[in-house]
C-alpha cells in the first residue's frame, strides 16, 4: 500500500481532513509521500493521486474506474443506482444508453443551442430588471436547471416557478454541506440515526429527497402521456426502453434506475455549471482589463444585435482562452468524483488493492507551479499561441479524462460558453463593496463553489 500519514484506529485520517479546500491539503501530502499517497477514510483504504503523470495514469487505468458505495444513494434510492455512483456492466449499459439518447435528442447540438439561447435571453432580462447589486449563483442555477430539464423532461420550466428557486437553493446547500470523503456516516452508517436535523448529512439527504420527489412526479406524468411512437425527451426514451425489457428479470432498465440517472444529471449539472460561470464573472470584476478585451472581441465578432453562438467560438480566441483559464483556475470539481479500484492494480509502481477508494486530484494538475509557472495568477494569455490563436493544453482537465470523464461535458461547455460570453457582452460587472471578497478560493463541499459576492451589472448593450 502506498506510503501516507499515520492513521488513528477506526477513524483513520478523517479527523485530520480539512473541510475547507481539502484539494490543497491532500496535494500537500505529496511533498512528503510522493504522487500516490495511501491513507484511511475511517476503515476504508484510500489513495490520493496528485500531479499530471500519476493522475493521467490513474484516469486511463480502467481497473480504477469503479465507484465506492455512496451512503446517500443507498438511503435515497435503496442501493447504488444511476450513472455516477455505479460501476461494472450496470454503469457501462446505463452510461452508453444516456449518451446515445442524448445524442439522438440533439444533446449539445444545434437544437440545444436554441434552448440555451432562449434561457440566456431570459437571464439577461432578469438581470437588467434587477435593482442594485445581485448575487448570481441562484439566477444561474435556475438557468441550468431549465436547460437540463429541457433535455430530460422535455417541457420548458418557467423562471417564475418557485419550485425551481427552492430546488436551486437546496441543491446548493447539498453541494456545500457534502464532503468528498463521505464523512463519518460513509464509514459508520448507523451513526446517522444519532445526528441532529441540521447536520450536513441530513441536509444532503433531505435535499436529495426533494430532487427525487420532483423527478418522480415528472416520471409519473410522462407514464400517463407516453406515446411510444413519438418520444419527447430522455424520460420517454427510458420508459420505452423499460417496456422493451419488461419480461427480462435481470434488466437494469427499471424505474428506480431512471429516477437515479435523472437525479445524477440534474444534480451534477446544476451546481457545477453555475459555479463555473459565477467564478467567471467574479474574475471579470476582479480583472477589468481582461473583461474589456473579451468585450472588444465579442463586439468585433458578434456585433451588438445577437447572442454569441458556438459557431463564433473559433473566431473568439481571447474569449475562449479566458474561459479555459476560468476552468483551470477554479475548476468546479477539484477532486473529481471518487473512483475505486475494481481489482488489485499498480499505480506509479505502488500496489493499489481492490476496493481502495481513489481520490484523483485534478487541482494538483491544473495548478502545478512547475508546469504553469504562475498558476495563482489569472492569466488567459497562457492559453494563446504567439500568433493569437487558442492553445489547447492536455493538462486542462476540469471534466476529468478517460472512460469515466464527465458525461455532460459537451452540454456544459456549450452552456458555459454561451451564458458567460452573453453576460460579459451585455454587462460591465463591478463588485459590490458591501460584500468584501478576501480571496477567490471558493467554498468546498462535494464540488467547489464561488465565495459569497455581489456584483453591479451595468448594461453596455
Ligand atoms: C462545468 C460543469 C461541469 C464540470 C466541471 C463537471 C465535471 C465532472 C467531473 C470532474 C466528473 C468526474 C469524472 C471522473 O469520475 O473521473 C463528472 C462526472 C459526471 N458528470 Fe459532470 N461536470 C460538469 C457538468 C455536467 C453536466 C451539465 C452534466 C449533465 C448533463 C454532468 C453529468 C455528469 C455525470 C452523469 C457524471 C458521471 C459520469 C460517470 O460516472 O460515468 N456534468 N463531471
Amino acid at each position: 500500500f502506498p506510503p501516507g500519514p499515520p492513521r488513528l484506529p477506526l477513524v483513520g485520517f478523517l479527523p485530520f481532513m480539512e473541510q475547507q479546500l481539502p484539494h490543497k491539503q491532500l496535494w500537500n501530502l505529496s511533498s512528503t509521500y510522493g504522487p500516490v499517497v495511501g491513507l484511511y477514510l475511517g476503515t476504508q483504504p484510500c489513495v490520493i493521486v496528485n500531479g499530471w503523470e500519476a493522475v493521467k495514469e490513474a484516469l486511463l487505468n480502467d481497473d480504477l474506474n469503479g465507484r465506492p458505495e455512496n451512503v446517500f444513494f443507498k438511503i435515497v434510492f435503496g442501493g447504488q443506482r444511476g450513472i455516477m455512483f455505479v460501476e461494472g456492466d450496470l454503469w457501462k449499459e446505463q452510461r452508453r444508453f444516456a449518451l446515445h439518447q442524448f445524442r439522438n435528442l440533439g444533446f449539445a447540438k444545434r437544437s440545444h443551442e436554441t434552448v440555451v439561447h432562449e434561457e440566456t435571453r431570459a437571464l439577461l432580462q432578469e438581470i437588467r430588471k434587477a435593482e442594485g447589486s445581485i448575487t448570481l449563483w441562484e439566477m444561474l442555477g435556475v438557468s441550468n436547471l431549465i436547460i437540463l430539464w429541457a433535455v430530460m423532461g422535455g417541457t420548458r420550466l418557467e423562471r417564475s416557478d418557485d419550485r425551481l428557486w427552492d430546488l436551486v437553493v437546496r441543491l446548493n446547500a447539498v453541494f456545500r454541506a457534502g464532503d468528498i470523503s463521505g464523512g463519518i456516516v460513509q464509514s459508520f452508517p448507523f451513526v446517522r440515526h444519532l445526528l441532529p436535523k441540521d447536520h450536513s448529512f441530513n441536509i444532503v439527504k433531505d435535499g436529495l429527497h426533494l430532487v427525487n420527489d420532483f423527478i418522480q412526479e415528472a416520471i409519473d406524468e410522462h407514464r400517463k402521456e407516453l406515446d411510444p411512437n413519438d418520444p419527447r425527451d430522455f424520460i420517454d426514451l427510458y420508459l420505452i426502453e423499460m417496456d422493451k425489457h419488461k419480461d427480462s428479470p435481470d434488466t437494469t432498465f427499471i424505474e428506480q434506475q431512471l429516477a437515479a440517472s435523472c437525479n445524477d444529471i440534474f444534480t451534477a449539472g446544476t451546481e457545477t455549471g453555475s459555479a463555473t460561470v459565477s467564478f467567471g464573472v467574479l474574475l471579470m470584476a476582479l480583472h477589468p482589463e481582461v473583461m474589456a478585451k473579451v468585450q472588444k472581441e465579442l463586439d468585433e465578432v458578434v456585433g451588438r444585435s445577437r447572442l454569441p453562438s458556438m459557431d463564433d467560438r473559433s473566431k473568439l480566441p481571447y474569449t475562449d482562452a479566458t474561459l479555459s483559464e476560468v476552468f483551470r483556475f477554479r475548476g468546479a470539481a477539484p477532486i473529481s468524483v471518487p473512483h475505486k479500484a475494481m481489482k488489485d492494480t499498480i499505480l506509479q509502481g505502488s500496489r493499489v488493492p481492490a476496493e481502495t477508494i481513489v481520490l484523483v486530484n485534478l487541482y494538483s494538475v491544473m495548478m502545478d507551479p512547475e508546469y504553469w509557472n504562475d498558476p495563482e495568477t489569472f492569466r488567459p494569455e497562457r492559453f494563446l499561441n504567439p500568433d493569437g490563436t487558442l492553445r489547447k493544453d492536455e493538462r486542462l482537465i476540469p471534466f476529468g479524462k478517460g472512460r469515466r470523464a464527465c458525461l455532460g461535458e459537451s452540454l456544459a461547455r456549450m452552456t458555459s460558453f454561451i451564458v458567460f460570453t452573453s453576460l460579459v457582452h451585455h454587462f460591465d460587472f463591478t463588485l459590490d463593496p458591501a460584500v468584501p471578497v478576501p480571496n477567490t478560493e471558493g467554498k468546498s463541499g462535494f464540488t467547489l463553489g464561488p465565495p459569497d459576492f455581489r456584483v453591479f451589472a451595468k448594461a453596455r448593450i
